[in-house]
């Protein structure tokens, strides 16, 4: 679904990526983690399109995408969330679910059916329908968010850091919200420092450590993975959110 080769990027004389070969198959749920300034938000920025890599090729589907625009992408089915929600603000929730329902090329009918039921479910999202998105409480506005993700017709989402800022309820229910996008076959790739969160979440994480990637495999051995241990040892704000 995602084949990443060589991926290399530079930001004047700071190597930020070194040699990134990786790949995601349809349907994976996948954490990408690593300590502040490890690499993470500019490797999803190139596989979305926003950044160009210095070196390196981003596959999509099995068609060399590198340097294509994000639109284009999203057109395709690769769509990126950003950190923060990302909502029409002065859009009430019931108009912004609508966007959401709206089948572009038929293929994500399912996924913004099964987020929006659950959402729904969870998050009570009928007693908001008719407040404006821009109003809502975080959790909520962040799970409208990738509503409207899907909206664009996303059959891969990459999620960055949706879990920051949210009560542990709210996180409990986002997971739930991600997981059945998941069963509902979308591929999924996300980034987020609350290590919890994501370990209770992917069925595989990929580590990145100085631009480096360090280790990749169940969350389990992951978080064993002595590298990754050092990696980690001092980052305080990793540890649980
Ligand atoms: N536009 C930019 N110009 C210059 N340096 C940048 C730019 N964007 C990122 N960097 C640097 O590149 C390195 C990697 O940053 P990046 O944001 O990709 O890491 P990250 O793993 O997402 O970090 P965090 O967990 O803190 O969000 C950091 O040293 C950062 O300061």
């Amino acid at each position: 679904m995602l084949r990443l080769e060589g991926i290399g990027h530079r930001f004047g004389g700071l190597e930020v990526l070194r040699r990134i070969d990786t790949s995601v198959a349809a349907g994976e749920l996948v954490g990408l983690i690593g300590p502040n300034g490890a690499g993470k938000t500019t490797l999803f920025n190139i596989i979305s399109g926003f950044v160009r890599p210095a070196t390196g090729r981003v596959f999509f589907e099995g068609r060399d995408v590198t340097g294509w625009k994000p639109n284009v992408l999203a057109a395709l089915g690769l769509v990126r969330t950003f950190q923060g929600a990302r909502v029409f603000p002065n859009l009430t929730v019931k108009e912004s679910l609508a966007i959401a329902r709206r089948p572009v090329k038929g293929r994500q009918g399912d996924a913004a059916a099964r987020v929006i039921a659950t959402a729904q479910q969870l998050f009570d999202l009928d007693a908001h329908a008719g407040e404006e998105a821009g109003s809502l409480p975080s959790g909520l506005m962040r799970v409208l968010g990738i509503a409207m993700a899907l909206s664009t017709g996303a059959h891969v989402l990459l999620l960055d850091e949706p879990a920051a800022g949210l009560s542990g309820e709210e996180m409990e229910h986002l997971q739930e919200v991600i997981r059945q996008l998941h069963q509902a076959g979308t591929t999924i790739v996300v980034v987020d420092h609350n290590l919890h969160f994501l370990m209770g979440l992917v069925t595989r994480a990929i580590v990145l450590d100085s631009g480096m990637l360090i280790a990749d495999g169940p969350p389990e051995a992951v978080t064993a993975d002595p590298r990754v241990v050092e990696a980690y040892l001092g980052a305080a704000d990793l540890a649980d959110g």
